[in-house]
């Protein structure tokens, strides 16, 4: 795919809403752009999938690399967007210019349970350590029943293969129940990703606990904040 796909995509977008149960998405993403125009267009491309299903949108915040593409593509749309970012990150050198709505906050842990309380699912595109942290991290809050939200994971050309068979040898070797495994959601176009978490029925442990933890309870830990 070439870079004037990418651009061209920006600029068209064709709204005919396709009605959701989400109201609003978490998206996680590289701060980097990555080296195939694929990646930059998929983000365009998931900003207008939930632009044409009236999803609002929630990530953290700032214009760089996928996080800029997709929050520029759903604001762009009409629809609303939530920027969480620590006040550490928020000059506008470190990160550029966020569209919609900045929700600053201390630390790096209280974005991501801000980023949760406001979702209603979650997806990855790719990403770096950053992306694997915070989606690994919504997974385990799923197998832990702290939530029963979606998590999505768009694999653009294949970019996650190898996670998920890293995952499915954890199954293999008794380290991932196959219940768990259930939890990650994952297509190769945001079209295809948002109609299977459309239709995802979480499959719970059977005896697990279902914890009534709350994402406010995670925000309130000042004081253990590592990015202080
Ligand atoms: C100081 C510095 C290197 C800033 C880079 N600029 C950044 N600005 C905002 N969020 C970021 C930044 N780097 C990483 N993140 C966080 O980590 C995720 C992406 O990290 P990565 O590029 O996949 O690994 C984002 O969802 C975001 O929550």
């Amino acid at each position: 795919m070439e870079e004037q796909e990418v651009q061209s995509e920006l600029h068209t977008l064709e709204i005919k809403t396709t009605p959701s149960r989400f109201k609003r998405v978490c998206v996680f993403c590289g701060s980097s752009p990555g080296k195939k125009p694929s990646y930059q267009l998929a983000a365009i491309q998931l900003g207008h999938e939930l632009v044409e299903r009236s999803i609002d949108l929630v990530y953290g915040g700032g214009s760089i690399g996928l996080m800029g593409l997709v929050s520029q593509a759903v604001f762009h749309g009409g629809r609303h967007v939530i920027g969480v970012i620590p006040k550490t990150l928020m000059p506008r050198e470190i990160t550029g210019e966020t569209v919609g709505e900045v929700r600053p906050v201390a630390g790096m842990h209280q974005r991501k349970a801000e980023m949760s309380r406001h979702a209603d699912a979650f997806i990855a595109l790719p990403g770096g350590y950053g992306t694997l942290e915070e989606l690994l991290e919504v997974i385990t809050w799923a197998q832990l029943g702290i939530h029963d939200k979606p998590v999505g994971l768009l694999n653009v050309d294949g970019y996650y293969n190898s996670l998920l068979s890293f995952i499915d040898k954890a199954v293999d070797e008794g380290f991932i129940t196959p219940a768990a495994r259930h939890i990650i959601v994952s297509a190769p176009t945001a079209h295809e990703l948002l109609f299977k978490l459309e239709e995802y029925v979480p499959k719970h442990e059977e005896g697990a606990p279902k914890l009534s933890w709350e994402m406010e309870q995670l925000c309130q830990s000042p004081k253990s904040d590592i990015s202080r």
